[in-house]
């Protein structure tokens, strides 16, 4: 496959290198100083995009693969706020995304397992639960996009939580937590590629479930996964599609 890398900075260069180990070959590669290179006939020389760029550049980005067609991968966060305005786009120009806030195998099952969790805690009203993440003081955005992923996946299963508060350093944005609400309580610390987990606490006892990424590489690995299982579909999928653990 030929592919355009949009984002060069430290997952755009570790996909770069599982892409070429996988045999295929990078075409285009955009960053903030060639920017003026992602055009439409460019991004035609490409058989899929992969978007590891920022939260601000990422729905620019993503409206420019759609007006070339070619299908993209979108590993960038930051941007969920309009994931409705894009997948409305993208089915009305018979266009092609799949994106994902992890692209890990080991969040992704870490997600499935969380919403079984979920599940069963209904059963268990004394526990309380809050989602924390560790990250690198470069990350732009906050919470991370795992952690909305988490404390989504809590919020469609545990009957007593409908939404999700952020806190970042612990600067409270809220006075006073309800109980309807999941804390999301993010850190930004040198060097952590990226650190998640979720707690359920009682007056005696906590249950934690953690992942801990060791590197960046299963994240990069996962994106170029994902490009090879775009090619030859048409639509809108999240990287649960290619898991299927439901
Ligand atoms: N889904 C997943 O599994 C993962 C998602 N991510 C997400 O991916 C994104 C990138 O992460 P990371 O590589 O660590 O970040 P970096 O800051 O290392 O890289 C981002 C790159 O994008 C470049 N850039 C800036 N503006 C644009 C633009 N308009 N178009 C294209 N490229 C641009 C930057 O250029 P310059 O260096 O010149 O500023 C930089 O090289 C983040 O949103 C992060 O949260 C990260 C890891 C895993
Ligand atoms: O910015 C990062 O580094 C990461 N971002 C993703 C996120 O926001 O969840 C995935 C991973 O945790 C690393």
């Amino acid at each position: 496959m030929n592919i355009a890398l949009i984002g060069y900075g430290k997952m755009g260069q570790i996909i770069e290198r599982f892409a070429i180990e996988r045999g295929h070959e990078v075409v285009l590669k955009i960053g903030r100083d060639n920017l003026a290179d992602l055009t439409v006939s460019n991004l035609r020389k490409a058989d899929v995009a992969i978007d590891f760029s920022t939260p601000d550049a990422a729905i620019n980005n993503i409206y420019t693969c759609f007006e070339a067609n070619v299908p993209l991968v979108v590993g960038t966060t930051g941007w969920y706020g309009q994931l409705q305005e894009i997948k409305d786009e993208c089915l009305r120009g018979n266009n092609t995304l799949l994106y994902g806030s992890n692209f890990s195998i080991g969040v992704n099952l870490f997600f499935h397992i969380n919403e079984v969790l979920a599940k069963v805690m209904n059963n268990y009203p004394v526990y309380d639960v809050q989602v924390e993440e560790i990250h690198h003081t470069q990350k732009l955005d906050s919470p991370s996009g795992t952690a909305m992923t988490l404390a989504e996946g809590i919020i469609e299963n545990l009957d007593r939580k409908s939404e999700w508060v952020n806190e970042l350093d612990g600067n409270p944005t809220i006075d006073v937590l309800k109980q309807e609400q999941v804390l999301i309580a993010s850190q930004r610390i040198e060097n952590i590629p990226g650190t998640h987990t979720v707690i359920y606490s009682s007056e005696v006892d906590e249950i934690e479930l953690k992942h801990t990424a060791h590197n960046r590489a299963g994240f990069a690995l996962g994106a170029v996964v994902a490009a090879e299982w775009l090619q030859n579909k048409q639509g809108f999928y999240n990287i649960s599609d290619i898991f299927n653990l439901k």
